[in-house]
């Protein structure tokens, strides 16, 4: 049950403190040029002379050593003068040329890449996250230079197990998994895919600390269906159709019994799959593996805790949320996701049984509003499909405009990857919402796939809503002072701390009660003060201590379970007999921070 008196916001809040221990010495089992060429441990002009002499480096470098911030202080200006000089050029122009450099300290200096990252994070999550993300991974083939991540393909069938070990790393924590079926909206494409397990990736490190040299970005190539690619000579993936049914769920039973074979206790997030892989494998490997679909229940989290939020911004107690009437627009993997939680909360709050609490949520997809009477029926989207008695002056089909108009909703959410379906009309019948302060979500990504502008949404429905999307816009000016805040519903805000909380606890599996505190505690982050001027979601700033304590909700609820068997030297006594404090301490501590630690060779 929804425990209302949680919602307090908590006291703890938002230090902007990271781990500052002294570095400890790092074992290195190389030396000289083979340690500048690799990321892990280069520090290029930063190596100190001793190192220098310890490690065969003597001669491989300008004399003069330059220390971490005097690297940092050179990188930001470069990135800044890229900026100026880039003014005026599209704006797709511009951010390939952000993510370019970017990727070119990825490549050479970790240390400093992520170092970078995690102190510009508001302005570098959209150039290595959503939107850019999107764009570098449909240019993926022609902006490729260097391998990131493992690549298992059709063609490597039998040859998995083997070829996991050709990993370098001896421990891997963290994995990101696509089969490029569905990147963002942008649809099928394929290997290229692949850029996004990388960004996912890269905001584990940023904001859950996991050490980078622990994760493992992974592209299952097993073809498209995107015959522009398959006709593009410089792409770099298999040139055949996607394998379906037995032939592909072997292929990803492979790589599955691979990773844990080698790694029993990493974490597996499958992203941006297409919907039917995506529900069947959720349901084939939950109970078998530790792993998560980070769009159907890590979307389902955040927009939960936002649909929360709304209901405290009308001054409603949380108790009301039963009565939000609520239309989603997709009835894909993340739309469906969002339903499911969203009837579980609606069903722990009324008591009733979650057939009995489906009567507020209407669903769209590409046919219009989902009824009993529609053929062919999706399984996962039937318990959702309304009979013609429950919405009475539509019919089966009724367009987005008819149905808004006709039930005056709550809350308007998009999951369809279809830019501006919330057009004018649309968001002007908002309106007529019965809220008193109707809300918006656009959650699409990447942004020219969102289902609205915010401008746009300010602009139609008026200043008195509450607005989010997936991607990042400005806050809008409404003039006389007046801000139209843009939050951002994305699932950045829950799957680094699903994965770090569960990686702590040491649990075997990701359950939902474990998906159901981490989204509680996003819930309940925000003040009401906070809530009133309609910001849902703390700051990117803040994504290491939410994600800390997000982690804590999930390692707390594995505790509760029984499920916690400890991490490393902590075990699952010391765990239990945590306070909900010191298992934030315990995880904040634990986190990565970027430092140049003493290389120490070892043969
Ligand atoms: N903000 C966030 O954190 C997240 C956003 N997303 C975004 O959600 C979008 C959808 O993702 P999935 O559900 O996985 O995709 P999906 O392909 O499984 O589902 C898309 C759904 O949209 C429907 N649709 C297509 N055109 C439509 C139209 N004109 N009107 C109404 N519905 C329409 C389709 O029928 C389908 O039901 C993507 O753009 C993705 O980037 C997904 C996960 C997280
Ligand atoms: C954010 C995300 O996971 C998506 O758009 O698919
Ligand atoms: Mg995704």
């Amino acid at each position: 049950m929804w425990n209302v008196a949680r919602f307090a916001a908590s006291s703890l809040r938002r230090p902007r403190s990271f781990s500052t221990a002294i570095p400890g010495p790092c074992i290195v089992h190389k030396r000289g040029a083979d340690i500048l060429h690799d990321p892990w441990f280069n520090k290029d002009t930063g190596f100190p002379l001793t190192e220098r002499d310890r490690l065969g480096l003597r001669g491989l470098l300008p004399p003069r050593v330059i220390s971490f911030d005097q690297q940092y202080a050179r990188f930001m200006e470069s990135y800044r003068s890229l900026e100026k000089n880039t003014q005026g050029q599209p704006n797709s122009v511009v951010s390939l040329a952000k993510w370019r450099i970017l990727n070119r300290l990825h490549d050479r200096n970790e240390t400093l890449y992520y170092r970078v990252l995690i102190d510009n994070i508001k302005d570098f999550a959209p150039i290595i996250y959503t939107p850019t993300v999107g764009l570098v991974c449909q240019n993926y083939s022609g902006l490729f230079r260097r391998p990131r991540g493992m690549y298992f393909s059709a063609k490597d069938k039998g040859e998995m197990m083997s070829m996991i070990y050709n990993w370098p790393a001896q421990q891997v924590d963290m994995i990101v998994l696509t089969d490029g079926s569905r990147i963002l909206g942008l649809g099928d494409l394929g290997v290229q895919g692949i850029g996004i397990t990388i960004g996912k990736l890269d905001m584990y490190v940023a904001a859950a600390g996991i050490n980078p040299q622990k994760i493992l970005p992974v592209m299952l190539d097993v073809g498209t269906n995107n015959q522009k690619l398959l006709e593009d000579r410089l792409y770099l993936g298999l040139r055949q159709p996607r394998l379906e049914g037995e032939e592909y769920l072997s292929i990803v039973d492979e790589f599955m019994e691979a990773v844990f074979t080698r790694w029993p206790k990493a974490i597996v997030q499958f992203e941006d799959f297409q919907m039917k892989w995506a529900f069947e494998t959720l349901q084939r490997y939950r109970k078998r593996f530790c792993m998560f679909n980070d769009d159907i229940q890590g979307t389902a989290g955040v927009a939960l805790a936002g649909l929360l939020g709304t209901v405290r911004a009308q001054g409603r107690p949380l108790s009301d949320f039963v009565n939000q009437k609520i239309v989603v627009v997709g009835a894909g993997s993340a739309g469906l996701g969002v339903l499911n939680v969203a009837v579980q909360a609606v069903s722990r709050m009324s008591g009733k049984n979650e057939t009995a609490v489906k009567n507020q949520f209407f669903l769209l997809d590409k046919d219009g509003l989902i009824t009993k009477e529609r053929r062919n029926i999706d399984t996962a989207a039937a318990p959702f499909a309304k009979g013609l008695k429950d919405v009475e002056g539509l019919r089966e089909g009724a367009s987005l405009t008819e149905v808004v108009k006709k039930l005056k909703p709550h809350v308007l959410l998009g999951l369809s990857g279809v830019g501006g379906i919330f057009n004018e009309e649309v968001l002007k019948a908002m309106q007529e919402s019965d809220s008193t302060k109707p809300a918006i979500f656009a959650m699409s990504n990447p942004t020219m796939n969102a289902e609205c502008t915010a401008a746009d949404a300010f602009k139609y429905t008026g200043e008195n809503i509450v607005f989010a999307s997936g991607s990042p816009f400005e806050n809008v000016d409404l003039g006389n002072g007046k801000v139209g805040h843009v939050n951002q519903a994305n699932n950045m805000y829950l799957f680094p701390g699903i994965g770090l909380g569960t990686l702590l606890s040491g649990a075997r599996f990701i359950t939902d009660e474990m998906l159901q505190a981490a989204s509680e505690c996003l819930a309940s982050y925000m003040t009401d003060e906070e809530i009133q001027k309609g910001i849902l979601y703390p700051s990117v700033n803040s994504i290491r201590h939410i994600t800390a304590e997000v982690g804590a909700a999930v390692l707390r609820a594995a505790v509760a379970e029984g499920l916690a068997e400890g991490h490393g030297d902590v075990g699952p006594r010391e765990l239990r007999h945590m306070s909900k404090e010191e298992t934030v301490e315990y995880i904040t501590r634990y986190m990565w921070f970027p430092v140049y630690n003493p290389l120490v060779h070892e043969k």
